[in-house]
């Protein structure tokens, strides 16, 4: 699996203002969504595109366009949703499919609620949000069910991530498909209740509220 952490100087104010526990859930929305756009265009480097002829007003040329089948943005509900618009800002011509996964509490694991996806992936170029990235486990379950509909090409975008997560991330993929994690930090630990410190506290309730 590739790592990409996107080292630039607007991230990392943006990601520190995200952080700060006295930043209010409406200017968290809007930070979370300018961070996507950043971290989409490092993201959506190897979309696959294909030549394309035109005629501008001067000549005719041979220009590129994204390629068919149209990459496909999938964003793990909750927290997910809330980097779903920056990501088709930059790729308006995805389609959406859509994940509801909610890490239980006591056991940590990732408890699936919801499961929009396209029944065949083969070709399609998947792109994962959600803005962290724990113990990996939801993940893991989100990029397996990719993989089951026949994806070989995932890039997960997530605004935090584990070093802890990022290992079991590592392992259970494998070399079973072309991975790339992109990423605004990794942070140092998971602490006893498997949240990312220093991170930012529990990413749905700041975006959401608490439910
Ligand atoms: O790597 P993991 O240990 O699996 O944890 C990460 C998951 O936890 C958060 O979602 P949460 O379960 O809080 O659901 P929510 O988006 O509804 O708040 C986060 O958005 C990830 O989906
Ligand atoms: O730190 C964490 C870990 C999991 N989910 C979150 O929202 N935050
Ligand atoms: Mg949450």
């Amino acid at each position: 699996m590739r790592v990409h952490v996107v080292d630039h100087p607007l991230v990392a104010h943006k990601l520190t203002v995200l952080r700060d526990v006295n930043t209010p859930s409406p200017n968290f929305r809007q930070l979370v969504d300018e961070l996507v756009t950043l971290l989409a265009y490092e993201a959506t480097r190897d979309v696959k595109t294909e030549p394309h002829e035109i005629e501008t007003p001067v000549a005719p040329t041979v220009g590129v366009r994204i390629a068919e089948p149209m990459p496909l943005v999938v964003p793990i509900l909750r927290a997910g949703l809330g980097m779903l618009d920056g990501l088709t800002r930059l790729l308006p011509t995805a389609e959406v499919g859509f994940l509801g996964m909610q890490r239980d509490e006591e056991t940590l694991e990732a408890v699936t609620y919801a499961n929009r996806l396209p029944d065949d992936l083969t070709d399609r170029h998947c792109f994962l949000v959600d803005p962290m990235l724990a113990t990996g486990g939801t993940l893991v379950a989100a990029i397996d069910y990719l993989l089951e509909r026949g994806a070989r090409h995932v890039t997960a975008v997530c605004l935090l991530a584990a070093p802890e997560g990022i290992e079991v991330l590592s392992t259970a993929v494998g070399d079973r498909a072309d991975v790339e994690l992109v990423v605004a930090a990794v942070d140092e630990k998971l602490d006893e209740n498997a949240y990312i410190v220093p991170g930012l506290g529990d990413a749905g309730d700041r975006l959401y509220g608490i439910v």
